[in-house]
């Protein structure tokens, strides 16, 4: 592909509402666009999705910079690129740094699909025409909060709903939300908010029915998530732990978990998603795409990957309108009765809305190729 140039731009924009986890609270995101341009003026786009400080994982946004001007950038410029598929191999001498290895390698991948006049979908093999979508809840101040929030959420019509939990908000916040919605797809996301001294706490949630409890105990743990498994009932999901086809492979053999949520940024790109998205396949692991309250264009390549024939289960690729007064595409991500219907234009399918832009870039920088 004749790339010209490349632009960073650094973007500040504010989520409606405060989201809660286990491991904090956040309201600002400061996040990259990353635009690659080539000879024809197609115009590919990715999103960095590290946040501020790492508390969910090592990754920051100021490491993301660091690392994509001083190591990425420069592979980008010496190589030759014919297929996005090869970008991971070149970054595959930089460790981790997932979240700034996809930044790049998803506007690598929506530059291809645009010149070859293909859906990112279809570039990565996806055949899915609408998504199946799910909600994140964060952590609410009272449980009356959490049951009117989640009320909302099931009116709107999202497929399953996730809660996120702590010690202190799990066992007993479920029991009374299961009271409520009986038949509700359910599930929780601990992020990594208990130890293995928690197993007979955690084993109170196996009779709720949830769908899964996603990421239980350590962030970088797959030995005490396959103990947990195997005295549960109720499926475990990783999430922290899984950073590419090789920890996917070791956790199947340790029977850590039943289901994994694919997040592109955390497994450094598509093809590494595309990788895990495989082999779970063959293996007959579930998948979902998960979500790190992303702006459009990453929304956008969260939609494209989730058409992928093992995504099974409803992702966390909640419409625009659930983070955002105003999204930097057109038009906006649209959840109607829990689905997406997939765009049908080259590349991501949402074009940038140069204006919201504007309003939310702090500034950018332009490499010259
Ligand atoms: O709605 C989303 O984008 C996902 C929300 C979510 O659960 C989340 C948000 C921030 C960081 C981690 C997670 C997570 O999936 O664990
Ligand atoms: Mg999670």
């Amino acid at each position: 592909m004749p790339i010209k140039q490349l632009k960073i731009h650094k973007l500040n924009m504010r989520l409606k509402d405060p989201f809660t986890t286990s491991f904090g609270t956040f309201q600002d995101k400061e996040f990259f666009i990353t635009e690659l341009i080539d000879e024809d003026g197609n115009r590919g786009y990715g999103e960095s999705v590290a946040f501020s400080s790492p508390w969910y994982s090592e990754e920051t946004v100021k490491t993301n910079l660091h690392v994509m001007e001083d190591f990425l950038i420069p592979i980008l410029k010496d190589n030759q690129i014919n297929h996005p598929e090869q970008v991971s191999d070149l970054f595959h001498p930089i460790k981790r740094n997932n979240m700034a290895k996809s930044a790049l390698e998803g506007a690598v991948w929506d530059l291809y699909a645009k010149r070859e006049k293909l859906t990112l979908a279809a570039a990565l093999g996806g055949e899915r025409k609408q998504i199946d979508v799910g909600i994140s809840i964060g952590i609410q101040p009272t449980v009356d909060d959490l049951i009117q929030t989640i009320q909302h959420f099931v009116d709107a019509g999202y497929k399953r709903i996730k809660i996120k939990i702590k010690p202190g908000w799990d066992v007993e916040v479920l029991r009374e939300v299961r009271k409520h919605f009986p038949d509700t797809p359910i599930m929780a996301d601990a992020n990594s908010a208990y130890t293995i001294d928690d197993i007979e706490h955690l084993q109170k949630l196996d009779d709720l029915n949830l769908m899964m409890i996603e990421q239980p105990l350590e962030h970088d743990d797959i030995v005490d998530h396959a103990k947990l498994q195997a005295v549960m009932k109720t499926p475990i999901c990783l999430d922290e732990s899984i950073h590419s086809l090789e920890d996917t492979r070791k956790a199947y053999e340790l029977g850590s978990c039943k289901i994994i949520n694919i997040k592109i940024g955390r497994v450094g790109g598509l093809t590494e998603a595309k990788r895990i998205h495989d082999f779970c396949m063959d293996k007959g692991i579930d998948v979902w795409c998960g979500g790190m309250l992303e702006a459009g264009v990453g929304r956008a390549h969260n939609v494209a990957l989730t058409t992928l024939a093992q995504f099974v289960l409803p992702g966390d690729t909640a419409g625009s309108s659930r983070y955002w007064e105003r999204d930097i595409i057109k038009p906006e991500v649209v959840v109607e009765n829990g689905l997406i219907n997939v765009p049908d234009q080259p590349g991501i399918g949402y074009d940038i809305d140069e204006e919201a832009m504007d309003e939310f870039t702090e500034w950018t920088r332009v490499y010259h190729f």
